[in-house]
């Protein structure tokens, strides 16, 4: 088990920071969810932590080791990612590209072994890809490759998963099975998410960022608030707590949501 720690991060893009002094931990085992509007900073703070954007202050740490510090072969065999950038022009079958998973784990010229094998076609029955596993991953739909590329990181056996956007293309009951998926899986996990309700349902605990900044931090009931959300999002929000304290809420533009009568719409009941 591992644990993510980033002490005072700070990213620049040509001079301009993007992310600032940004503190936040991922207990082993656990699923935080990094929320926030869009530019906020989610992909570049996650990408400072899978390694492509080099931090311009503080520190990303995986256990007791700097991230920048290891190499990128030990970091693969330790963390995963499914990040936003898209496969080049290259073809490969969906079973091709999910092999390459297990790339961290081997030499340079060894072939696939059986366990390798049985390990990619076990993370392709997780995300419901097996019957696809001789197709080009080219020819498949935005959600059928966005699985794929989660099953390719799953393959990566680590125990630690950096995910931006996981949920992005798929449907409603192909994102429920996926953070259904993550949660059993019980691995260290920081996923940037947009869907509230879905990360107030699924996440341990949820980090929200604004302009660059982490402005709340802590069990979803206690980062999605009513206040909050309408401060952050710009948005009307009704939340509601279910017998866990799991948050529900309702959005609406929030001119709108001022009035009690233009509240957002009812849920119907069926009763
Ligand atoms: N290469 C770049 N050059 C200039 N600005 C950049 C670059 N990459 C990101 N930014 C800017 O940094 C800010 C944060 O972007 P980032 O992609 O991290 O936000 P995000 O929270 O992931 O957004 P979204 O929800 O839209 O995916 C944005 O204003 C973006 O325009």
């Amino acid at each position: 088990m591992s644990r993510i720690l980033l002490e005072d991060l700070s990213v620049a893009i040509d001079g301009q920071q993007i992310v600032e002094q940004i503190a936040l931990s991922v207990q082993p085992g656990e699923f935080v969810g990094l929320v926030g509007p869009n530019g906020s900073g989610k992909s570049t703070l996650l990408k400072a932590l899978y390694r492509v954007l080099r931090p311009s202050g503080g520190r990303a740490w995986l256990d007791s080791d700097d991230i920048w510090t290891i190499t990128a072969k030990q970091s693969a065999q330790r963390l995963a990612v499914v990040g936003q950038e898209r496969m080049g022009e290259f073809d490969f079958t969906v079973t091709e590209l999910v092999a390459m998973g297990r790339t961290p784990h081997k030499g340079m010229f060894d072939a696939n072994g059986a366990r390798d094998r049985g390990i990619i076609e076990d993370c392709l029955h997780q995300v419901g890809m097996a019957s696809k596993a001789q197709r080009q991953f080219m020819s498949l739909s935005g959600g059928e490759k966005q699985r794929v590329l989660v099953a390719r990181a799953l393959a990566q056996s680590t125990p630690v998963l950096v995910l931006d956007e996981p949920t992005n293309h798929l449907d409603i009951r192909h994102q429920i099975d996926l953070l259904e998926l993550i949660r059993h899986l019980r691995k260290t996990t920081l996923a940037a998410l947009h869907d509230l309700n879905l990360a107030a349902r699924y996440c341990d605990r949820i980090v929200m960022l604004h302009h660059g900044r982490v402005v709340a931090e802590g069990r979803p009931h206690e980062v999605l608030t009513q206040q909050r959300i309408e401060a952050v999002y710009e948005v009307g929000a009704l939340v509601q707590l279910d017998a866990d304290k799991v948050p529900s809420i309702l959005f609406a533009p929030l001119q709108r949501a001022a009035t009690p009568a233009d509240r957002p719409v009812q849920m119907e009941t069926g009763a």
